[in-house]
């Protein structure tokens, strides 16, 4: 049984596209990042929470085994970690700081396998991206943060969306911008459920 922690649509369309069955359960956790966390263990530390917070839901319940899953994604640019944007004015702030420029775009994922008679087992990455936006204007940012669809996405854009426009150029997995990089996630399935000797 393959549980998805996650609340985003995203990460349910790309896992469901991939052939996967799973049921969803949403993961409550605390986001701040630690003092000095580097962005890659940022976001690999969140997934594993979220995966381990939905896992702790079914310990002592469940009589078959299952795996959770899990990820959390973040924009990186000039050192600064960007999430989702708290409002209006810090989008436009994270959109200006993008314009013009290349940034990374990072991705925590964590499997945890979970059974009656198996010791929990976590398996967790980070998958990066380089993602190159042209020079926006403020007219553009302005209204670009105006259709809203920056307002639930790290650094503020979708390049699956509008966003797409000031995009010329990437390197890595695109899906891996969307919030699940599915053909690690493969792997990570793959590896978590082989039994240990
Ligand atoms: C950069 C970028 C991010 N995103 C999205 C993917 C993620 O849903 C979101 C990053 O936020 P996350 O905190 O990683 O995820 P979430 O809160 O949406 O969902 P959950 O924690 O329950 O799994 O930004 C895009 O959809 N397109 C993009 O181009």
């Amino acid at each position: 049984m393959l549980i998805l922690a996650s609340a985003s649509p995203r990460r349910h369309e790309l896992l469901k596209q991939a052939g996967f069955d799973f049921t969803v359960e949403v993961a409550n956790i605390n986001e701040t990042p630690l003092e000095g966390e580097a962005a890659a263990a940022y976001v690999q530390r969140l997934a594993v929470e979220k995966a381990q917070a939905v896992c702790g839901l079914h310990r002592d319940k469940e009589t078959e085994s299952y795996v959770v899953l899990a990820a959390d994604t973040c924009v990186v640019a000039d050192g600064q970690i960007l999430g989702k944007p708290t409002d209006i004015m810090d989008a436009r702030r994270m959109l200006a700081l993008l314009s013009g420029r290349t940034h990374a775009v990072m991705t925590g994922v964590a499997a945890v396998f979970f059974g009656p008679e198996v010791k929990s087992r976590t398996i967790a990455d980070v998958v990066i991206t380089q993602v190159t936006f042209d020079l926006m204007s403020e007219q553009e940012i302005a209204s670009y943060v105006a259709t809203g669809e920056p307002m639930d996405k790290a650094g503020a854009y979708a390049i699956q969306g509008y966003a797409a426009r000031w995009i010329p150029r990437i390197e890595g997995d695109y899906f891996n911008v969307v919030g699940l990089p599915i053909a690690r996630v493969v792997h990570l399935l793959d590896q978590v459920q082989v039994p240990e000797e």
